[in-house]
């Protein structure tokens, strides 16, 4: 047994029982240990003896023991490491007896830790363990006794702390670093998946952390214990802490032990900062306390490997955005996302919610579940443009610019066209006279400048006569800036008629970035506005979004389909919603219920698209400037597929102009017999099959090298092979004339396509009774009684009864119809029809199939005007009607028919009855300027 070491001041003796304890184990002071006692005769004999010693004390009083560890063969008495020690001397390692039951006396490390058994644990037999409690470390001196248990005579030694030693003062601030660093690692590594490790508690954590944070120099002795227990360390090295008397030793040795600790958590665990790779789980801790922890310890550790004391590697595997192991590249995203927060630019209102958001994210956990929700947040703030925008191209040559984009882009539609320009050069004007004031405000500011680099007396002076009138002015110019408040033009018309191209033409024309956001089908008001926060996987709506996506605050939105937008439903009013948006005195503060900032919206140049304004909520259509598209005529279609969709399809199915030649005959026959649209769109569809049945054609030519006899011409008998058999005639006027039947004309309200429309009436004997079917309106029902009241009551007149008494319809019923009784018709344009298919069927004459009639009547048979004239005579003209029959009051409106219609179709107005009847029979027009009954012929 060796000596005690010499620093130890000598302190009383004493002899208590010794338990050896089996390695690992060793129980150090301030620290409480379980003792597995089972087979342990040795621990039975003690605490009998005690108690026969003693048989009246308490089972809860106090029973002292010292608890010895067992020797290891590389670590001396005194506990320092062996390399030729003498009491190991010839021993292989292992040597010493590892059982407890079988140890003796030279198997005894030299120094123990006095104990209090505070009791023992465990139900059954083979699991029983005696709680042991460290007190004090003393020296065993000598063994006095081994059977029945081992009994020992110990000597208490000293652990003084010198608390002047500044050594020991910056060695124990190192020991608290490491401890704290480490208590972090195993917290975060505990909530990493995939990383073996002890879970901790946040609460045992805390309460960690204070136990550390406490300690004072003092008691540098006791935490150097304490973090030797509670780490992961070998045998040998808790035999070298018990063993150290010295403090200053000891925390050295502990030192040691953490910094391994450290460096093996952090090499199985890399830590990633990004949420994702964090679960959710474990409470609380804070990364950045964690990041800096980091930080300080590696300024530390760089410093001492540079002074050689420290053994540690340089590189310190953690956290990205380290210094010093190129963590620098990997920037911290949250530094990052504030420096991308400074680069959007962000108005001050929003630059104020996302400070705080962002000092909330700081402090906030990453594994909360909130954390990714404040981050998505910010990331979306700095999405939107808040101030970024493109110039306009508003020089001296835009309007010459856009009026040839616009012509290149689109056949005809001058009256649109017309509309866009006069747009483009107001909004032009109002940037020049903005650009003026700009001027001015500069001028303005220039001239206050050198004052105020004057002399402060001669500055107060001047200040007083020229500074104040100066801002009142700029205050005034900053007035005069025009506001950007350009009305939000609609455009409406049949489908495929090009309103999409247009947007986007403007778009071109002017520079600006071009978004489409549908809005067919939007039920949900939050799709537009967006989801308020609150809710789980909240999103910024369409508008937002769109603006995410073009990243510039004055891009054109097409707003498409603004007239199959959701109407009032438990998920809200998507229209209302777009009232905010389309209205030009509320859109510079439109609020997306996830954004939950005023967003201005003035900039950004609206245009929307209908097929018809009949679903268009009043308010909204209110606040946009309707443009009417109508359908193209033939000879319309035929320019736009010359120009336009012959080149783009040829293109698109990879073929050259010169690899297909399609005449205009052959495009009129597509036109005419295998489309009936308004616009363009199945017609662009059927011209590109014929392309690619000339492209295979082509191609199988060029591979069979037979390309001399390819033919790039499309003839009208190769339509029939390419397109099938024609899906319309072009003849729709019937063939053979009835009494009774007449050619009315419609507009439907759904696509804005016109047609023509029979009439059919035919008599039976009855009572009186008239029968309607063909799937009519209550309007047009009413017009049909309105035309037979007419008749009925001008029935002598127009020569259809014997006597001006008699009742036409006493021994008769009639019964109307309009063919395709699938197609829903309403309103009153038919009453002229009507009144003239009723003449017919009485007097038995018939009215010509090329004459089509529109127009209402009233009870005095007045013709009065009707709406949609422009598709009607375009779907006249298709239907190949040759003459039309339009009230006196749509005169107006034939003036803005295509020419082709005008020179197509004989237009001749009436504004009453007889002068209609006149018309459709002439034969029957007396001289005089009456009508002849056939009666009275
Ligand atoms: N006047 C025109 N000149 C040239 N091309 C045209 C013209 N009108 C339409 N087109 C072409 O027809 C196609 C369909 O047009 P577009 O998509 O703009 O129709 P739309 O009116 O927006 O239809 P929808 O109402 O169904 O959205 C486009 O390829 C477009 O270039």
């Amino acid at each position: 047994m060796g000596k005690s070491p010499s620093k130890t001041s000598p302190t009383p003796t004493d002899v208590l029982p010794l338990i050896p304890l089996a390695p690992p184990l060793a129980v150090l002071p301030g620290t409480t240990l379980k003792v597995p006692i089972t087979n342990r005769a040795d621990v039975a004999a003690i605490l009998a003896k005690i108690y026969s010693i003693s048989p009246t004390a308490k089972p809860d009083a106090a029973i002292t023991v010292a608890c010895v560890p067992l020797r290891s063969a590389l670590v001396g008495r005194e506990g320092g490491l062996l390399i030729e020690d003498g009491d190991a001397k010839g021993e292989q390692p292992g040597g010493f007896e590892t059982d407890p039951v079988n140890a003796t006396k030279k198997d005894v490390f030299g120094y123990a830790c006095v104990a209090k058994v505070s009791g023992v644990q465990g139900r059954r037999q083979g699991e029983l363990s005696l709680v042991v409690e460290g007190l004090e470390r003393v020296e065993v001196l000598d063994v006095v006794q081994e059977r029945p248990y081992f009994e020992g005579e110990l000597r208490g030694v000293d652990e003084h702390v010198d608390v002047a030693n500044p050594e020991l003062a910056e060695q124990f601030n190192l020991l608290k670093q490491l401890s704290r660093e480490l208590l972090a690692l195993v917290r975060l590594s505990s909530i990493l998946p995939r990383t073996p490790t002890v879970s901790l508690s946040p609460i045992v954590a805390r309460r960690l952390e204070l136990y550390i944070a406490r300690k004072d120099l003092s008691e540098a002795g006791s935490l150097a214990d304490f973090m030797a227990n509670v780490v992961d360390c070998t045998h040998e090295e808790k035999l070298r802490v018990l063993a150290a008397i010295d403090v200053k030793d000891r925390v050295d040795r502990v030192i040691e032990i953490l910094q391994r600790q450290i460096s093996s958590i952090q090499g199985s665990t890399r830590i990633t900062v990004t949420s994702t790779t964090i679960p959710v789980a474990h409470g609380s801790f804070d990364i950045d306390q964690l990041r800096r922890i980091q930080q300080e310890a590696l300024k530390r550790r760089s410093g001492m490997t540079n002074s050689g004391s420290n053994g540690m590697p340089a590189g310190f595997p953690g956290f990205p955005g380290a210094p010093g192991q190129g963590g620098e590249e990997e920037a911290n995203e949250l530094e990052e996302l504030k420096k991308r927060l400074q680069d959007a630019k962000l108005s001050p209102d929003a630059d104020k919610v996302a400070q705080r958001e962002l000092q909330r994210l700081q402090k906030m956990n990453p594994v909360q579940a909130e954390y990714q929700v404040c981050r998505n947040y910010l990331e979306n703030l700095a999405e939107i443009p808040w101030t970024k925008t493109t110039v306009d191209q508003l020089d001296a040559k835009t309007l010459v610019k856009a009026k040839k984009q616009l012509d290149d882009d689109h056949y005809g539609l001058d009256k649109i066209k017309k509309r866009l320009l006069e747009y483009l050069a107001v909004l032009k004007l109002k940037e020049q006279a903005n650009k003026n004031i700009d001027d001015q405000i500069k001028a303005l500011a220039k001239s206050i400048a050198p004052i105020e680099e004057k002399g402060e007396k001669e500055k107060d002076k001047e200040e007083k006569v020229m500074k104040e009138p100066s801002e009142a002015e700029l205050k005034l110019l900053e007035k005069k800036r025009m506001v950007d408040k350009s009305p939000i033009l609609l455009l409406v018309g049949p489908p495929g008629t090009g309103k999409t191209s247009l947007a986007k033409s403007i778009a071109t024309a002017l520079g600006r970035k071009f978004h489409r956001i549908s809005l067919g089908g939007v039920r949900d008001e939050a799709e537009i506005r967006g989801h308020r926060r609150t809710y789980v996987a909240a999103m910024p709506g369409l508008i937002v979004n769109g603006l995410k996506k073009v990243g510039v605050a004055n891009p054109v939105f097409l707003l498409d389909e603004i007239d199959k937008l959701g109407v009032s439903n438990y998920n809200g009013d998507p229209s209302a919603a777009m009232l905010e948006v389309l209205d030009p005195e509320q859109n510079h503060t439109f609020t997306d219920h996830y954004v939950n900032i005023p967003i201005d919206l003035s900039r950004v140049l609206f245009i929307a698209t209908a097929n018809s304004l009949d679903t268009i909520p009043p308010p909204l259509l209110d606040r946009m400037e309707t443009i009417q598209l109508s359908g193209y005529t033939t000879l319309e279609k035929r320019h736009i597929a010359a120009r336009h969709l012959l080149p783009k399809q040829i293109t698109t199915n990879g073929l050259h102009p010169d690899n297909i030649d399609m005449p205009t005959d052959v495009l009129d026959k597509i036109i005419t017999s295998y489309t009936r649209e308004s616009g363009v769109r199945n017609l662009e569809r059927e011209i590109g099959s014929v392309c690619r049945s000339k492209a295979v054609e082509y191609a199988t030519a060029k591979d069979t090298e037979t390309l001399p006899q390819y033919n790039p011409v499309v003839t009208l008998s190769d339509l029939d092979g390419i397109l099938g058999i024609e899906k319309f005639t072009e003849e729709l006027t019937e063939q053979h004339s009835r009494p009774g039947v007449v050619t009315g004309l419609v507009a439907y309200s759904t696509g804005g396509q016109g047609s023509i429309l029979f009439i059919e009436i035919a008599d039976m004997p009855g009572t009186g009774r008239v029968q309607l079917t063909g799937k009519l309106g209550d309007v047009l029902k009413e017009s049909v009684e309105v035309a037979l009241s007419w008749v009925k009551a001008h029935a002598f007149e127009l020569g259809l009864s014997a006597a001006e008494d008699e009742d036409i319809m006493k021994n008769r019923s009639i019964h109307v119809h309009c063919p395709s009784g699938a197609i829903p018709k309403d309103g009153p344009s038919a009453g002229l029809a009507h009144t003239v298919a009723l003449i017919s069927l009485f007097s038995g004459k018939p009215v010509p199939t090329t004459l089509a009639m529109t127009g209402e009547v009233s009870l005095r048979g007045r013709v009065l005007p009707v709406g949609g004239i422009k598709e009607k005579l375009i779907g006249a003209l298709r239907a190949g009607v040759e003459r039309v029959l339009l009230p006196e009051g749509n005169r107006k409106d034939v003036r803005d028919l295509p020419e082709e219609v005008k020179k197509g179709v004989g237009i001749e107005f009436v504004s009453h009855i007889w002068e209609g009847l006149g018309k459709v029979w002439p034969e029957r027009w007396e001289r005089a300027g009456g009508w002849v009954g056939e009666s009275r012929l």
